[in-house]
């Protein structure tokens, strides 16, 4: 990529649509249109496509006799590389021991580095309620433990979990996200045991821990599905719920024991334990 590109405006008196057509012959690339004038950008220079706009106005002029002019004015722009921007803004995230970044940055030594390029499925590791499931899986999460993690997205906190020895199912309702999931697995030399297009009703077996992160609203709908995937004495981990509808989860899993309230911004996190 050059650092500078050209930016030629052809703005012609009358017959933009003309001046369109022309235009597009000698230049392959997009063409902008606004109300009174065509935009090229090129890093190539512009100068002979001006000068054939100018032979095309006096051409015109001839053959339908009537008066047609054209003003074309050529800028030297600074090229921007979006591609490094974005990725310049993409910054890797550490939660407890787990170091969560993209491709193009490197892992941590020491940590259990997690690797998720920002997709289409959420969960990259930036958002608060992602972050404190992952806080909540370093810290609850044991060896050989079972765990299905309901609305996977990424896969990233069963990605968390397996690095940790648990054996993970996850699920997700969206079809892309099982995708994006199963590759991040692969990605981090990880295992996922199972994994299904559709919810907690997908399976039969109960859990050692089962962890949600969908939105308040959802995990209402579904506590009775996430309910029965958790083993008696096994741990329900519930994130995407806004402060402001805390009494909704308190009162749909009053009959599981609260245990913690992870608070990050207007994010909570709740972990229970169901009666053993
Ligand atoms: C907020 S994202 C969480 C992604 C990832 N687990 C994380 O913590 O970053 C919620 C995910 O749940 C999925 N989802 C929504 N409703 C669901 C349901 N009833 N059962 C399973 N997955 C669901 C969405 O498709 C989405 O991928």
């Amino acid at each position: 990529m050059k650092d500078t590109y050209s930016e030629l405006t052809v703005r012609p008196s009358n017959h933009l649509e003309l001046f369109l057509d022309f235009l597009q012959t000698l230049f392959p690339e997009t063409i902008e249109i606004t109300e009174d004038a065509l935009i090229l950008r090129s890093e190539e220079p512009l100068e002979e496509i001006a000068w054939g706009a100018k032979a095309f106005a006096e051409a015109l002029s001839e053959n339908l006799g009537e008066p047609v002019h054209v003003d074309t004015s050529i800028e030297t722009k600074e090229n921007v590389d979006w591609i490094a921007r974005y990725r310049e803004a993409i910054k890797p995230v550490e939660v407890g021991d787990f170091y969560v970044y993209p491709s193009w940055e490197a892992p941590k030594e020491g940590k259990r580095n997690i690797m998720i390029d920002p997709a289409l499925a959420f969960g990259s590791g930036h958002h608060e309620t992602t972050s404190s499931c992952l806080k909540a899986i370093g810290e609850r999460v044991k060896e050989n433990d079972t765990l299905l993690d309901v609305g996977c997205g990424s896969g990233i906190l069963g990605i968390a979990a397996a690095m940790l020895g648990a054996k993970v199912d996850a699920c997700d309702t969206d079809p892309l996200a099982v995708e994006n999931a199963q590759k991040n697995f692969g990605l981090n030399n990880q295992c996922v045991n199972e994994i299904w297009e559709g919810s907690a009703p997908g399976t039969d077996k109960s859990y050692d821990v089962v962890v949600a992160n969908i939105v308040a609203d959802v995990l209402r709908m579904i506590a009775k599905d996430l309910k029965k995937r958790t083993k008696p004495g096994g741990l329900l981990i519930l994130s995407g719920i806004l402060d402001t509808k805390e009494a909704l989860i308190d009162e749909a899993f009053s009959d599981l024991e609260l245990q913690e309230t992870i608070a990050n911004n207007e994010w909570l996190t709740k972990i229970y334990r169901k009666e053993g």
